[in-house]
């Protein structure tokens, strides 16, 4: 059995002509939706997920602004160019590219950004909301997981679930999406002791360690969808995934490649999330004419 390929590109295609449509509604009612993007530093990976991201909303009609930062800049600066953008009512997303300087507290600039314009999800306020089910911005990856997993007929509730991983902006609300989907959880980690046990239990099996070919055959029950959120360079350079992917197809029934999987997704949920601020700002007639 080979299992079928979960196409990222594809499916993200597809969101994003949807997305296009309804930037293209706002506009003609003189609202256009506006992307702020920080990066800091000359992280080369960081720079190019921001300029891809800047190109993206720029394909869907957005207006996007990027703000490029030094890596000696310091947190009060940074904070200063927040407050900025948080007053900007051409602005409708916010969002700091992570990794940040050590120097800098991550959890001070993303705490510093308004709820209402944290397209990545990451403000706590939004984090609380998310857990108890509230309407707010969903953290990019794991709600582009959940749109593979929909747009693939894969069924979620009553099944297990289990998650490789638990970072704050991949795990822990992977498995909380989830959760509300009625799916049964279990998070598994670096510390997990026979990890295999519990990854053979999973229907849906989601590997965000960041370890290449951590996951194999052996941690995989025939039939299982397993969804790779790593990205990793191989030996000789090449992007690859946590899951060793050549074996891991031959036991599951569905398997995102890397690249081509879940990457495109945190994208085109990065501008679905930008695009339903804009919507909650012409609602309220805050959305100020271009
Ligand atoms: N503020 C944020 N910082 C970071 C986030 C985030 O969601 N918000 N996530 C990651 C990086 N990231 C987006 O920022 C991201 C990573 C990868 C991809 C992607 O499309 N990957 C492609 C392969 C790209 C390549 O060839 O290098 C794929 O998997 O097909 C998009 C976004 C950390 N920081
Ligand atoms: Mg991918």
């Amino acid at each position: 059995m080979s299992g079928k390929l979960i196409d990222g590109i594809a499916i993200g295609k597809e969101i994003r002509e949807e997305i296009k449509a309804r930037v293209s509604d706002l506009k003609a009612g003189g609202c256009t939706p506006g992307l702020a993007v920080i990066l800091v530093g000359d992280n080369q990976a960081s720079r190019t997920y921001v300029t891809n991201k800047e190109k993206s909303s720029k394909e869907v009609g957005m207006k996007s602004e990027l703000i490029e930062l030094p890596v000696s800049v310091s947190e009060e600066e940074l904070l200063g160019h927040v407050t900025r953008l948080n007053n900007d009512q051409s602005i409708h997303g916010i969002l700091v590219q992570l990794p940040l300087p050590t120097h800098i507290n991550e959890n001070h600039v993303i705490s510093a950004i308004d709820p209402s314009k944290d397209v990545d999800g990451f403000h706590p306020v939004n984090v609380g909301k998310m857990i108890i089910g509230q309407k707010t911005f969903l953290s990019c990856t794991p709600y582009g997981i959940i749109k593979l997993l929909e747009r693939t007929n894969t069924e979620i509730s009553g099944k297990h679930a289990v998650i490789v991983g638990r970072s704050n902006i991949v795990g822990k609300p992977m498995g909380q999406l989830l959760l509300q989907r009625d799916a049964t959880v279990t998070y598994c980690h670096s510390k997990t002791k026979d990890l295999a046990e519990f990854t053979k239990q999973a229907d849906i099996l989601i590997v965000a360690i960041g370890k290449t070919k951590f996951v194999s055959e052996e941690h995989i029950k025939k039939g299982a969808v397993v969804i790779d959120v790593g990205m990793n360079r191989d030996e000789n350079g090449k992007l690859c995934g946590d899951v060793d992917f050549d074996k891991a197809r031959e036991k599951a029934s569905a398997i995102t490649p890397v690249p081509g999987g879940v990457g495109p997704m945190t994208i085109t949920m990065l501008l679905k999330n930008t695009l339903h601020s804009a919507e909650e700002a012409f609602k309220k007639e805050t959305c100020t004419k271009q």
